[in-house]
């Protein structure tokens, strides 16, 4: 008989790194006094519920349990958490890197439409269209924009191209942390998710070839990278990609797809800054000279497509298209 005795227990735990690198900790749970003692295995990674531990930072100093049944239930919680962390790191994660209007989203709808083992995570850009007001929502109150920040960008790049930069590294970092869908998780094939443009391609591209160009000023500069080193650390592998797609075209295809496309607030776009972007995009995924910050970013794979064929409603380029990826893919 057990009895339904809430007890405070200190965790100490140890981590060790198994099979594919999801790390275990093995937690030893203690009772304060000292007379009662459970040990469970508590796996931590990536984009799990909120039972598991995320992070190396995550420390569960105060866990009240039940003696018992609760024991139990923690045990079976447990059991089913690690093999969700199991289907949680089968799935690869790979970004589709590219000048504007390169073809990313389209390209991604090809692959979206391929393959029901690849999701396509798209970026934010409605966001930075619509900057909403933090003040809480209600039906008298609905949400309301405030700004469309891309076009602020476009308009005054000294005055908000520091801002645009904060504010489209947070939605990327959100959207990456994003958990994979159920459907990825039962996959028995090679389970994808697919980021449109990636945290990295904030700092690598965008906001190094603003500091270039003189919109974002030093300060600016070193308060971002800062930030930028800092966030990733703290995320660790529940950010990492495992492989990158880059989709190459020469900035005067991207400025035609521009022009055929008409963002409004891209209309004011130069074929000039569409080169240096091209230049960063070859920088850091062809020459390799970009300075990079993050280990694990220097050896990821990068599979270079070339984007200045004509896809759309070509069932031949399509499918030479298709295999490449899943080639890259399965090789991940
Ligand atoms: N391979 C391609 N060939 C011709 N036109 C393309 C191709 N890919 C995209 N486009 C067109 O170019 C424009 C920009 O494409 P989009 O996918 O929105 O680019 P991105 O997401 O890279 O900004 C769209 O009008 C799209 O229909
Ligand atoms: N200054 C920055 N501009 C950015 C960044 N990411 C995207 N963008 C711009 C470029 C386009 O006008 C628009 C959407 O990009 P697509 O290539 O998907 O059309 O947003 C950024 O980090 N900095």
């Amino acid at each position: 008989m057990y009895r339904a005795l809430s007890l405070t227990f200190a965790l100490r735990s140890m981590r060790l790194t198994v099979g594919s690198g999801v790390k275990i900790k093995s937690v030893s749970l203690f009772h304060r006094t000292g007379n009662a003692k459970a040990i469970q295995s508590v796996v931590t990674g990536r984009n799990l519920g909120s039972s598991i531990c995320h992070d190396k930072s995550s420390v569960v100093d105060k866990t009240i349990l039940s003696v018992g049944t609760r024991r139990t239930c923690l045990s079976t919680q447990l059991h089913t958490d690690a093999k969700k962390m199991d289907a949680v790191s089968r799935v690869k994660r790979v970004s589709i890197e590219g000048n504007i209007a390169v073809g990313k989203s389209t390209f991604a709808q090809l692959l979206q439409s391929a393959n029901q083992d690849w999701e396509i995570a798209q970026e934010p850009v409605s966001k930075w269209q619509n900057v909403e007001s933090a003040s809480s929502q209600t039906e008298a109150n609905p949400q309301q924009t405030v700004s469309n920040l891309l076009q602020m960008m476009y308009q005054d790049s000294h005055r908000w191209s520091y801002t645009f930069q904060t504010f489209s590294c947070m939605s990327r970092l959100r959207t990456q942390l994003q958990p994979p869908p159920t459907r990825l998780l039962s996959s028995e094939g090679t389970p994808v998710q697919v980021f449109e443009r990636s945290v990295y391609s904030d700092r690598y591209i965008f906001a190094l070839n603003m500091f270039e160009l003189g919109y974002i000023n030093s300060t600016e500069w070193a308060v971002y990278q800062d930030t930028h080193t800092f966030l990733l650390e703290q995320f660790d592998r529940r950010i990492q990609l495992e492989g990158v797609i880059y989709l190459r075209a020469p900035p005067k295809t991207c400025m035609d797809r521009l022009g055929k496309r008409g963002r409004a607030e891209e209309q004011g776009v130069q074929l000039e800054y569409l080169e240096t972007l091209h230049t960063q995009h070859e920088n850091w995924l062809v020459h390799k000279s970009t300075e990079l910050h993050f280990e694990h970013l220097k050896q990821v794979p990068v599979l270079i497509v070339d984007a200045s064929l004509e896809f759309e409603g070509n069932q031949e380029v399509q499918g030479r298209l298709l295999t490449q990826v899943q080639t890259f893919f399965d090789g991940l």
